[in-house]
């Protein structure tokens, strides 16, 4: 646990502060200066029905549950808190009041709040301004190339503001959706996105080799071989199977109605990478999918020449595609296609085939 000692108002932070957290805690001691306070950036998937059998009641636990939604807005006097919180410093001069995390056989945390309600120093919280919110060390692995990245399951709410396409709910107006051939085309990830991606595949590092042999695959034979990073190789597969069923999903649904395939299958997920000097193109072919997804991860004409996927039945390509916009389009029998050559540079895209 590291410390942060608040110079300006006397008092211990027991968790790291960035800037904006500690003008946000110098503000509100400001206005109530006393006791023990935790200052809003709740684990989001913190559960609140954790307490001792002293606070206990399933009161208190629909009311904490309600303070985190915001709702309304205010300070609180709380029976438990944890993970952050700033003490008072007078409380940790006196020996009387000074913080203790042990008692019998209880969590220190457990142990932290019950002997303050036992002394009588009110523990607070409040929701008044936004602090941001804890992560999970119990799965957030700083040793990834970008832990945010892999955050998805545990942090959905944050993962979504960092890694989404900003125009996405556009997608839901009438009459929005473009296509052509049935070819859709969609807004879904922003550029942080795409750039992370390319970097964690990057980092990985081992592309397959474009041959017909691959051990990956259960018969180890692939018949239309791309050079690609598979999501279960840089252990992303639930995350990616998540990501699918909750943007890529709907959108399905409203542009194939009547399909309805919750959650959406798909065993092959993966990064292609095109380049001159590698593997250009990719031959014409159907896909082993209901249907396929096909995001663009870099920029034509600034990162590669040439690229781009034709549909031949309807002698349609599309080649002005835009990093984090989503192709779906039918994938047997249909929606016969090739990837086009690239001429210069190197293009990434993210593919999945649903419901093969
Ligand atoms: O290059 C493209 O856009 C098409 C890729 C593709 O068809 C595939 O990976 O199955
Ligand atoms: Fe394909």
């Amino acid at each position: 646990m590291s410390f942060d000692l608040l110079s300006i108002m006397s008092g211990i932070s027991l968790c790291p502060l960035t800037e904006h957290s500690k003008n946000n805690f110098c503000s509100l001691l400001e206005k109530q200066n006393s006791g023990i306070r935790s200052a809003g950036p709740y684990s989001l998937k913190y559960k609140w029905s954790t307490y001792d059998g002293h606070a206990a009641t399933s009161d208190r636990v629909m009311n904490l549950n309600w303070i985190i939604m915001h709702n309304p807005l205010g300070l609180w006097n709380v029976p438990f808190i944890s993970n952050c919180y700033l003490i008072n410093a007078t409380l940790i001069k006196n020996k009387a009041t000074r913080p203790s995390y042990s008692v019998d056989d209880l969590d220190p945390d457990m142990a932290f709040a019950y002997i303050n309600r036992e002394r009588y120093i009110h523990m607070y919280v409040s929701n008044r301004l936004d602090f941001g919110h804890l992560v999970d060390p119990d799965t957030y692995n700083i040793k990834l190339t970008h832990p945010d990245f892999y955050q998805i399951l545990d942090n959905k709410f944050d993962w979504e503001k960092r890694y989404i396409h900003e125009n996405y709910s556009l997608n839901f107006h009438p009459n929005h959706q473009s296509q052509q051939a049935y070819v859709y085309w969609f807004p879904i990830a922003n550029r942080r996105f795409t750039k992370e991606l390319i970097n964690v595949v990057e980092t990985y590092g081992h592309w397959s080799d474009g041959t017909n042999h691959d051990p990956r695959l259960s018969g180890g034979y692939e018949n239309v071989p791309t050079r690609d990073i598979h999501m279960n190789q840089i252990n992303f597969e639930p995350q990616w199977l998540y990501f699918l069923k909750e943007y890529v999903r709907p959108l399905q649904e409203l542009v194939f109605t009547g399909y309805y395939h919750d959650p959406p299958r798909a065993i092959m997920n993966f990064v292609v990478r095109y380049r001159p000097d590698e593997q250009p193109s990719l031959r014409p072919h159907h896909d082993s999918s209901t249907y396929t997804i096909n995001i663009a991860l870099n920029e034509v004409g600034v990162d590669y020449e040439g690229g781009g996927c034709r549909f031949i039945r309807y002698n349609c390509s599309v080649t002005d595609t835009k990093p984090g916009w989503m192709l779906m389009h039918p994938g047997r029998l249909t929606h016969y296609h090739e990837g086009l050559k690239v001429t210069k540079g190197t293009r990434y895209i993210m593919i999945s085939f649903v419901d093969p």
